[in-house]
C-alpha cells in the first residue's frame, strides 16, 4: 500500500500565491532564488530538447520578470548545447532586477525588442512572458503577438503556465498562447486543470526544483487535482467475510408513473458503485413501470412525503438519491425535507435542488440540523437557481467552496472540470476528458454512484471525489455512443482498474 499522505500531497495545488510563499519559505530554509531559477531553466531547456531537433532553432519570449528570468536560463543552456537560440525581450534589459537580471548577465546571445511582428521561423516557441505574476489583461501589442503565435503552427513551450491564463482561476486574460507542452515547478496550480486553462496547457510536466515538500505544511493547502490517489485508502473494499447490509442500502426516491427513468438510471449506478442493497421509494401510481424494469432493486411502496419519511426512519437505510425525474415544486421539498430529517446520507440532484430556488434558506437550515452528509450535484444553471449571488464569481474553486459553507453540504459543481467542495474548504478539481459525458442521464448516474459509496460509509467529501472520477472513467472507457445506460455497465472495469493498483502500490 503506498503511503497515502504522500500520494495526497503530490496531487496539492498550489494558487499562485501560494506559490510566491513556498518560494519564499524555502529560500528561507537557504535554498537561493537563483538556484530556483536556475533549475526551472534547466527544466524547461529539458523539454524544450525533446520537443526540438538538436541544433535546432529556438525563440524565446521573455517577459520583465522572473518568468522571462527562466526563459534566459533556458535560453543560455539551449545555446550551450548547440541550439540556434533568438531571444526577444518584452522591455529593456536594464529594467530587469533580482535572479531575473542574474540570468541575463549570464545570457551571451543578442536581445531583440519583443513585438507584434517579430519573425517567428523557428522549430520552437518558448513563452517565458509571464507566470505566476500575471497581473492584468494581456493587451496590445502583446496581445496581437500572442494571436500570431497560435496562428503560426509552431509548437510552444510554455514556462509554469501558458502566457494569458491565470494560475488560479484557469481564465483567459486577455488572450493566451496554446502550448504544446508546459512546464510547471514544485505543484500544479489549478488554472493547469480548471477550463479553459486545461486546453491552453496542452501536457503538463512538474519539475522539482528543489523546493523541499517540508514547506507544504505551514501553507495549510486544502486543493487537490482529483485523482485516485487522493480516496484510494477509504475506497470502501468488501472483505471476504462481508454480507449484503455490510455494504450500506441506498434508496433512491422515484419520479412519479411518467418519469421513473431517471431514478432507475440512479439505482443501477448505486448498486454497480458497491451499495449492499438497493431500494426505490415509489408512490403507487409508479409501481407498474418500475416493476417492469427492475430486477435487483428492489420496490418500496410510499404515500407521499410522510410514507418516505416512514420508510426512511428505518437507520439500515443509510444513503437517499432525491432529484432524478422528481419534477420541481412544493411536493418535491416536503419530500426533500423528509429525507433530511432521516440519518442516511442524502444526495439532492437535479429538481431536488431547483426546488428550493425560491426559499434557499428553508434548505439550509434543514441541512443544518442534521449530522449526516449532504451532497448537491449541480450543473451550472441549478447552480445559479441556489446561490444566485455567487454565479457570476469568476473563479470556480473559490464559488464552489463558498456554496458549500453556505449549504453545509458537499456541493458538486458539475461540467468538464467538475469541482467538489466540502463545508470545511477541502476541494478537489476534474481533469476528465470525456466527451461523451454530455448525454441525458449521465447526472442521475452520477447522483446514484454517490449514494452507493456514502451507503458503504466512505467519507463524503472522498465519496464525491471518487464518484466523479469513476463515472468520468467508465465514460472514457466506453467512449463513443456513450448512453447514460452504458456508465454503470462500464463500473465493473473502473473497479477491477482501482483494486489492481491497490494491490500493486
Ligand atoms: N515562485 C517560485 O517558486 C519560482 C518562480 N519562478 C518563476 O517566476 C515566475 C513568477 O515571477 P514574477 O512574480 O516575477 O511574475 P511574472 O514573471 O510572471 O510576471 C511579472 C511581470 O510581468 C508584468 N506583467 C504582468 N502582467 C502583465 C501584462 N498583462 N502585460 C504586461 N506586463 C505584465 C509585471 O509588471 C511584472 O513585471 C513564475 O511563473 C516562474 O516562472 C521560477 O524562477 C522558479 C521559482
Ligand atoms: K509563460
Amino acid at each position: 500500500m503506498c503511503d497515502h499522505f504522500s500520494a495526497r500531497e503530490a496531487l496539492l495545488l498550489l494558487t499562485p500565491e501560494q506559490m510566491g510563499r513556498a518560494d519564499r519559505a524555502a529560500m528561507e530554509a537557504g535554498i537561493s532564488g537563483s538556484l530556483l531559477m536556475e533549475n526551472a531553466g534547466t527544466a524547461v531547456a529539458m523539454r524544450a530538447q525533446e520537443i526540438c531537433p538538436h541544433g535546432g532553432h529556438v525563440l524565446v519570449l521573455a517577459g520583465p520578470g522572473n518568468n522571462g528570468g527562466d526563459g534566459l536560463v533556458a535560453a543560455r543552456l539551449l545555446a550551450e548545447r548547440g541550439y540556434r537560440v533568438r531571444l526577444a525581450l518584452l522591455g529593456s534589459r536594464e529594467k530587469l532586477s533580482g535572479d531575473a537580471a542574474i540570468a541575463a548577465s549570464r545570457w551571451q546571445g543578442g536581445l531583440e525588442k519583443l513585438s507584434a511582428g517579430i519573425d517567428l521561423s523557428a522549430d520552437l516557441i518558448v513563452d517565458a512572458l509571464f507566470g505566476a505574476g500575471l497581473g492584468r489583461p494581456i493587451e496590445g501589442e502583446v496581445a496581437a503577438l500572442v494571436e500570431a503565435v497560435n496562428a503560426c503552427q509552431r509548437p510552444v513551450l510554455a514556462v509554469d503556465l501558458p502566457s494569458g491564463i491565470d494560475g488560479r482561476t484557469g481564465c483567459v486574460r486577455g488572450a493566451a498562447f496554446k502550448a504544446a507542452k508546459t512546464v510547471t515547478f514544485f505543484r500544479e496550480k489549478p488554472g493547469h486543470i480548471l477550463l479553459p486553462g486545461r486546453l491552453h496547457c496542452g501536457e503538463i510536466h512538474v519539475a522539482d526544483i528543489g523546493i523541499p515538500d517540508a514547506v507544504l505544511p505551514d501553507l495549510s493547502l486544502k486543493l487537490w487535482r482529483n485523482h485516485p490517489g487522493l480516496w484510494h485508502d477509504v475506497l470502501p473494499v468488501p472483505d471476504v467475510e462481508g454480507h449484503k447490509y455490510a455494504r450500506g442500502h441506498t434508496v433512491v426516491v422515484s419520479g412519479p408513473a411518467h418519469a421513473t427513468g431517471a431514478a432507475r438510471l440512479a439505482a443501477r449506478a448505486a448498486l454497480r458503485a458497491g451499495a449492499g442493497l438497493v431500494s426505490m421509494a415509489a408512490e403507487e401510481d409508479a409501481i407498474p413501470a418500475l416493476a417492469a424494469h427492475l430486477t435487483a432493486v428492489m420496490i418500496k411502496k410510499v404515500d407521499g412525503a410522510q410514507g418516505l419519511a416512514g420508510l426512511l426512519s428505518d437507520a439500515r437505510l443509510n444513503a437517499v438519491v432525491i432529484g432524478p425525474g422528481a419534477g420541481v415544486g412544493q411536493a418535491t421539498c416536503e419530500r426533500v425535507a423528509a429525507c433530511l430529517q432521516s440519518e442516511a446520507a442524502v444526495v439532492l440532484d437535479a429538481d431536488a435542488v431547483t426546488s428550493f430556488k425560491d426559499q434557499p434558506a428553508r434548505l439550509f437550515d434543514a441541512i443544518e440540523a442534521r449530522s449526516a452528509p449532504v451532497f448537491m450535484t449541480p450543473h451550472e444553471g441549478e447552480f445559479s437557481r441556489l446561490f444566485p449571488d455567487l454565479a457570476e464569481h469568476a473563479d470556480k474553486v473559490e464559488k464552489t467552496r463558498k456554496a458549500a459553507e453556505r449549504a453545509g453540504a458537499v456541493v458538486l459543481l458539475k461540467g468538464a472540470d467538475t469541482v467538489v467542495a466540502a463545508p470545511d474548504g477541502r476541494a478537489a478539481i476534474s481533469a476528465r476528458d470525456a466527451p461523451w459525458l454530455a448525454t441525458a442521464g449521465t447526472g442521475d448516474v452520477l447522483a446514484g454512484m454517490i449514494a452507493g459509496l456514502a451507503a458503504q460509509r466512505m467519507p463524503a467529501f472522498d465519496a464525491a471525489c471518487a464518484a466523479v472520477w469513476m463515472h468520468a472513467d467508465a465514460a472514457r472507457r466506453f467512449g463513443p455512443g456513450l448512453i447514460s445506460e452504458d456508465l454503470p455497465e462500464m463500473l465493473p472495469a473502473v473497479w477491477s482498474q482501482l483494486a489492481a493498483e491497490r494491490c500493486a502500490d
